[in-house]
């Protein structure tokens, strides 16, 4: 038997050894939660029957409640034992399969021998709980599996560095308990094994990538240092599955302090979340909280506006409608803008809020006027919002003291009159019960009509209280407005050229109580700092994915919001696809100095794509020779030219039959707009099986599917067909990264089809890179 057959059998025969103990465990864990469920169920039958109920004195009542207290103890802390027990034998379930993948042999300093640690996603002890038969990935020697090649390595632990020499490094694929390929790695973590996992189909979740993990990876991932981690990775780098994996590491290094309801992800559409949302259940940990940056500031703003869809902002981008709007969009998106609001701000600290009147049965209470001196009689040196909760406050009182006068009111009498026999009887037993009480006689009439007067004023007054605490009284929009007319001359010194357009567009749209997505967070920013700001103190760390389409205006804002977490920002500049993009690049590129303790991390390996994919679609962008395909062959790219439109539609149908007949699962025909793919669909729909994608959308399935290109960000597919990548679609400069990140999201093969003249973005691609048909 030759040496390598040998130590594949010695490691089956651990392997099987290492299952049999899974088995035995399971079995233990399986009888031991039998017993405590049948326990809890017992317990909870018989609940009543051990608690000492007696109530006659105080001195029982205490008791009794010290017996139920005792009792509900006993079994919630059952339940608890049951719940960990449960989460022990998902575990083992998980292991079973695949019980670790990697093995390190490490030779620690100042020892005699070296240690076998084998790696797997989660840890297990032997039999008598002493030595790990694996070790958790996220373990503190794992690491060395991670960051280094055979050689002298060290590792970080609580106590300090450990050093030592790393002998063997290898890796395992393990299916049904069967060691199905096993090779010895050197500097990266095994090429063959991720050429085979980069090989496979795409899917419609994205996977765990833990056991193929690469250096440069497995430093976002274990980063501790630094309050913000900026990461730009190119397309297909991995930066969404290293986030993932982070979360997963976090969660697990820190189980003591931190859970998933403390942290937080912004994807970049409603499809992303579902597309993700395997990858740490598959790790045995819950997910966090996710949202996309719309869902997020629709859950801050009053349902009274309409906020616009930063889709529908980049159709009418990509639509060319509305020039000036568009115009003004990096303008609004700018810390320029986000100055000017708190130059603004600082003059209404003395000046110029707008205040409604409080009114009550048509007449005015409480005047805008009397508010507005009210407010600015308060000492100036409290911030605005503190001086809107003290004006609150006194509006209450004031309020309450009318409250009280209106009972004498005719108008009540008339209320009373529509009151249901139901009311008068209530309030009639009510007061029975307390004259009872107070052992008192009096004039039941008078006093029942007393009350009945307090509970109908109360009850108008009520919504004018709620309003109040609400802050109905000020007039955001109307003093959010003046900023652009005010004739201020320290507003007027900073408005930027074109400030009569940035203030015709606004006050059109807000007139109609429409937020333009480029207006949606300024205005949040100004309603905080009048009436102060929701408080997300227990969220720890913030996840931005595709932060490259934030602007800076908006990243400042989750900045103040989210003052106390750390956060995560992945983003490749290539991919800004948003009208405010120019102003929007500078944390990435790291051109605007950095901030304090803030990281950078730039990925350049590209593990999606093919290498000819990769050498085509990197020739779109500047810079591109620095992204490094992993070497993983295919197809060249193929460019189909044809004439007319019914020539493209047969060519689509042609080529996704024959993708399909070749075994490819996910295909996505991706367009430029909503409305290009909604004709696609119509035309495709009777030929083939088709499912059409929009913003709305939250999952899909296998098969053939015809998307916009923005909501194809993030995720990716087995095969790309390009719907029409002609100059006639992507013509302006602005669509470029639009068209790369389109052609981006393919693993295996890529087709392009134009309807006459292709791109000047394709005719600049050398001619080797691609194959070229035309019909
Ligand atoms: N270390 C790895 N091992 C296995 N697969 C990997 C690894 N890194 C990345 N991948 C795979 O590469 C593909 C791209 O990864 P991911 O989506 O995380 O990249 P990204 O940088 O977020 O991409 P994009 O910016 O283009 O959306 C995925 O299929 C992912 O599973």
């Amino acid at each position: 038997m030759s040496e390598t057959h040998l130590e594949w059998q010695k490691e089956q025969e651990r392997v099987d050894f290492v299952h049999s103990q899974i088995k035995k465990k399971q079995n233990k864990l399986k009888q031991h939660a039998a017993s405590l469920k049948q326990g809890i169920i017992g317990l909870r039958e018989t609940f009543w029957e051990d608690v000492t109920v007696n109530l006659e004195e105080q001195d029982d009542v205490i008791e009794t409640q010290a017996s139920i207290k005792q009792q509900a103890e006993l079994l919630s802390e059952r339940e608890r034992s049951h719940g960990l027990l449960y989460e022990n034998l998902k575990k083992l379930t998980r292991l079973e399969d695949s019980p670790y993948f990697g093995r390190i042999d490490f030779f620690e300093q100042n020892e005699t021998a070296s240690d076998s640690i084998y790696i797997g996603i989660a840890s297990l002890l032997d039999e008598q709980e002493e030595n790990f038969l694996i070790y958790d990935w996220r373990a503190p020697i794992s690491s060395l599996y991670y960051d280094y090649p055979p050689g002298p390595a060290h590792y970080e632990t609580m106590d300090g560095t450990i050093s030592g020499d790393l002998e063997l490094k290898r890796q395992f694929i393990i299916k049904k308990a069967q060691i199905k390929g096993l090779f010895d790695t050197g500097i990266t973590i095994g090429d063959r094994l991720l050429q085979e996992i980069l090989g496979n189909q795409a899917n419609t979740k994205m996977k765990s990538i833990v056991a193929t993990i690469q250096k440069e990876q497995n430093q976002i991932i274990r980063n501790e240092k630094s309050k913000i981690l900026v990461v730009q990775g190119v397309a297909g780098s991995g930066k969404t599955s290293a986030a993932l994996q982070r979360v997963a590491y976090l969660l697990y290094t820190h189980r003591e302090t931190l859970n998933s309801q403390n942290m937080m992800l912004f994807s970049p559409n409603p499809l992303f979340n579902s597309y993700i949302s395997t990858v740490l259940p598959e790790l045995g940990e819950e997910n966090m909280k996710q949202t996309t940056y719309k869902q997020f500031m629709e859950s801050l703003i009053s349902t009274a506006f309409e906020l616009e869809d930063p889709f529908m902002q980049m159709e009418a981008f990509l639509g060319g409608e509305n020039q000036d709007r568009i115009s003004v969009i990096p303008y609004k998106s700018s810390l320029e803008f986000k100055n000017l609001i708190q130059i603004y701000l600082s003059i209404l600290s003395t000046n110029g809020l707008m205040f409604r009147n409080i009114g009550f049965r048509g007449q005015i209470l409480i005047s805008a006027e009397e508010i507005h001196n009210y407010f600015y009689q308060l000492d100036q040196q409290i911030s605005i919002p503190n001086r809107m909760r003290l004006t609150a406050e006194w509006l209450l009182k004031e309020i309450s003291i009318i409250e009280k006068q209106e009972r004498d009111e005719d108008w009540v009498i008339e209320e009373m009159q529509l009151l249901e026999k139901e009311d008068f009887l209530e309030v009639h037993n009510e007061l029975q019960q307390k004259n009872r009480r107070l052992k008192e006689t009096f004039d039941d009439g008078e006093q029942e009509e007393r009350i009945l007067r307090k509970k109908i004023v109360q009850q108008h007054f009520k919504p004018l209280k709620k309003r109040v605490k609400r802050y109905g009284f000020v007039n955001i929009l109307e003093s959010y407005l003046r900023l652009f007319t005010t004739q201020d001359p320290s507003i007027m010194k900073h408005q930027p050229r074109h400030w009569d357009t940035v203030s015709k567009v606004t006050q059109e749209a807000l007139a109609d109580k429409k937020l333009f997505w480029e207006d949606a967070t300024p205005f949040l920013f100004f309603r905080d700092k009048l009436i102060g700001r929701k408080s997300f103190a227990h969220i720890r760390h913030i996840f931005i994915d595709e932060f490259q389409d934030y602007s800076p205006f908006q990243f400042d804002y989750l900045k103040e919001l989210f003052r106390g977490a750390r956060m995560t920002l992945l983003g490749d500049l290539n991919q800004a696809i948003y009208p405010h993009s120019e102003v929007s690049q500078s944390l990435l590129s790291g051109k605007e100095g950095s901030l304090e303790d803030e990281e950078r991390i730039i990925l350049t390996r590209s593990y999606r794509s093919t290498r000819q994919i990769v050498e085509f679609t990197r020739t779109l962008v500047q810079q591109g020779e620095l992204i490094i395909p992993f070497n993983r062959e295919g197809e060249k790219p193929e460019i189909i030219k044809v004439i007319t439109k019914e020539d493209q539609y047969k060519r689509i149908v042609t080529t996704v039959k024959e993708l399909i007949s070749k075994g490819y699962e996910t295909i996505a025909l991706i367009c430029k707009t909503i409305g290009e793919s909604e004709e696609a669909y119509e035309r495709l729909r009777f030929s083939l099986d088709i499912q059409l994608m929009n913003q709305t959308t939250t999952s899909y399935s296998k098969g053939v599917v015809v998307l916009p290109a923005y909501l194809a960000k993030g995720i990716e597919f087995d095969s790309v067909v390009i719907h029409d990548a002609s100059q006639e679609v992507y013509r302006h400069e602005s669509e470029r990264n639009l068209f790369y990140t389109a052609c981006t999201r393919a693993m295996h093969t890529l087709t392009l089809i134009t309807v006459g003249d292709e791109s000047t973005f394709i005719k600049k691609i050398p001619s080797d890179k691609y194959q070229f048909k035309k019909m």
